[in-house]
């Protein structure tokens, strides 16, 4: 008999702003440290997606956010995470580094792929592109 386990949500945004969008280096597990990733993290019981991201922006960058709508795909991280990302429009505030990153970074289209993606985020990265491509 196969078990079925409940996967737990990690949200991320892809951060819009002005053509571009923003991509933060990751500062821990050590397997991760130094890597490039759309910011995010776990939502929580209770909490909707929508609500996790906007709070996890507000953690960990200091701005308010959108969460405007869901990217294609999802991405299983381990067997009980799965990775699903947003498009996030930047409401309020500049964004900085205040929990669990060390850099962050504006990216437009043509910079996209300058910084080391988790090899997970490289699909919403091409998404996001494309959509800016198609918005600029
Ligand atoms: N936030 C985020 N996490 C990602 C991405 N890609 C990816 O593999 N991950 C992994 C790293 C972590 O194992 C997990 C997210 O955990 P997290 O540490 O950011 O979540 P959190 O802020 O809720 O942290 P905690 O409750 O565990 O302290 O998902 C991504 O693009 N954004």
């Amino acid at each position: 008999m196969s078990e079925c386990v409940a996967k737990r949500v990690v949200v991320a945004g892809a951060v819009i702003d002005g053509g571009r969008f923003l991509a933060a280096r990751r500062t821990a597990p050590p397997e991760f440290a130094g890597r490039w990733e759309l910011p995010g993290g776990k939502v929580e019981p209770g909490e909707s997606a929508q609500e996790a991201l906007v709070r996890e922006l507000r953690e960990e960058l200091g701005v308010e956010v959108e969460a405007l709508g869901r990217l294609p795909g999802e991405w299983e991280l381990k067997s009980d995470l799965v990775l699903h990302a947003w498009w996030a429009p930047l409401l309020k505030g500049e964004p900085q580094p205040l929990q669990d990153h060390d850099e962050l970074r504006w990216l437009a289209p043509e910079q996209a792929f300058d910084v080391d993606w988790l090899e997970q985020d490289l699909p919403f990265v091409e998404e996001v592109v494309r959509r800016l491509d198609r918005t600029t």
